[in-house]
């Protein structure tokens, strides 16, 4: 029998993956960082003090003085395509549409700035994914990553009449593909070193301590990922936390501290490393690649490289399918 004309289209049914980073800036200027800075500080999954202490210090201080700050570093990152964390996330987007086929459509968000989540969601809905894979791309778990892109998603579902089914992708930090994927790509980037570095610093992004004494198992995210890094390396591992912000304890030791203190130590030739990252962004590309290098220099370091993150090569998009695949077990058809 043929439908109303008053029935609604409904369009042929998908699984989806909807692919998420942190987000960043749409111009390395310093109207469009505050705005950025704006969003990403005023999540309290991002700065867990009460919003009637924290609000007259982030727009009488924080939003004042930080963004011309930071514009200047995102100016020294920046490229023909933009900021490189959404550039690289897009393309692992692209990479990934072509592993997995017709049968899912891939698309990506950030979770603040645009594309954003629910825009993406959305479009995905309308586009027929009555099944979706929400992929934050965080190895490690952590609240103020991981539990605020899904918060976002649920909230976004939560106005919606027709609600796809949703995955969220867990933790990967432990995975075999994950770590065999670090240790190729790391392996192969030392070897084209033009020095034989002494150590390799696998530098994460920092939190406050206290979120570890609340329960983030961020810590021991990051800890278990260089054990077991460490362990198939050759070279003798240490690991650091970077990015500090605020005047609370983060947590230790500080990849600024490690940095400046090796040389002291008889350590001279160095390669850093951040497998917290899935993509390169301002904090590997600036933070470490450009202050940490004059930090170890300064300090009387001489040879210092910094590793490219696994991003859309080989063995990042390796991972990524076989990880995404696990998680789409019973919504498509095996490889
Ligand atoms: C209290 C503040 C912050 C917490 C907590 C925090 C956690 C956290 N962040 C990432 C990943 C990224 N952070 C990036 C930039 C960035 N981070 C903070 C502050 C906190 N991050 C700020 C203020 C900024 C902006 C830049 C600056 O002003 O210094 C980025 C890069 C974005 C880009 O555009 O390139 C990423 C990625 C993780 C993984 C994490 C907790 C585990
Ligand atoms: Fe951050
Ligand atoms: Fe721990």
């Amino acid at each position: 029998m043929p439908l109303p004309a008053t029935h609604p289209v409904i369009p042929p049914r998908k699984v989806g993956v909807l692919l998420i980073n942190l987000g960043t800036p749409e111009a390395p200027d310093v109207p469009a960082v505050r705005r950025y800075l704006a969003e990403f500080l005023s999540d309290p999954r991002v700065i867990e003090i009460p919003r009637a202490i924290w609000k007259p210090i982030l727009h009488g201080l924080v939003l004042r003085t930080r963004p011309a700050k930071s514009a200047h570093a995102y100016s020294q990152v920046w490229t023909e395509h933009g900021s490189p964390l959404a550039a690289i996330t897009k393309r692992q987007s692209d990479a990934l549409a072509g592993r997995l086929g017709d049968e899912v459509l891939v698309d990506w968000a950030m979770r603040y700035g645009a594309p954003s989540i629910p825009d993406r969601l959305t479009a995905m809905k309308d586009a027929g994914c009555e099944r979706i894979l929400l992929a934050p791309l965080y190895p490690q778990y952590c609240a103020a990553t991981t539990a605020t892109a899904n918060d976002l998603a649920f909230a976004t579902l939560a106005g919606m009449r027709w609600q796809p089914a949703l995955r969220t992708l867990p933790p990967y930090h432990d995975s075999d593909d994950y770590i065999g994927a670090l240790q190729r790509d790391i392996e192969a980037q030392l070897e084209a070193l033009d020095f034989e570095p002494q150590r390799l610093l696998l530098s994460y992004h920092g939190m406050p301590e206290r979120t570890l004494r609340k329960g983030d198992p961020y810590h021991c995210h990051c800890r278990k990922t260089a054990r077991l890094l460490g362990d198939r390396l050759k070279i003798t591992v240490d690991t650091s936390f970077q990015s500090r912000f605020g005047r609370d304890k983060w947590l230790e030791p500080a990849t600024d501290a490690v940095l400046k203190a090796y040389p002291a130590q008889g350590i001279t030739r160095i390669a850093i490393a951040a497998p917290g990252f899935s993509a390169d962004c301002l904090e590997t590309i600036e933070e470490l690649g450009i202050r940490g290098k004059e930090e170890f220099t300064e300090a009387g370091g001489r040879d210092y490289a910094r590793l490219d993150c696994l991003n859309d090569r080989d063995q990042g998009m390796q991972m990524l399918e076989a990880i995404v695949r696990r998680e789409l077990a019973g919504w498509i058809a095996p490889a």
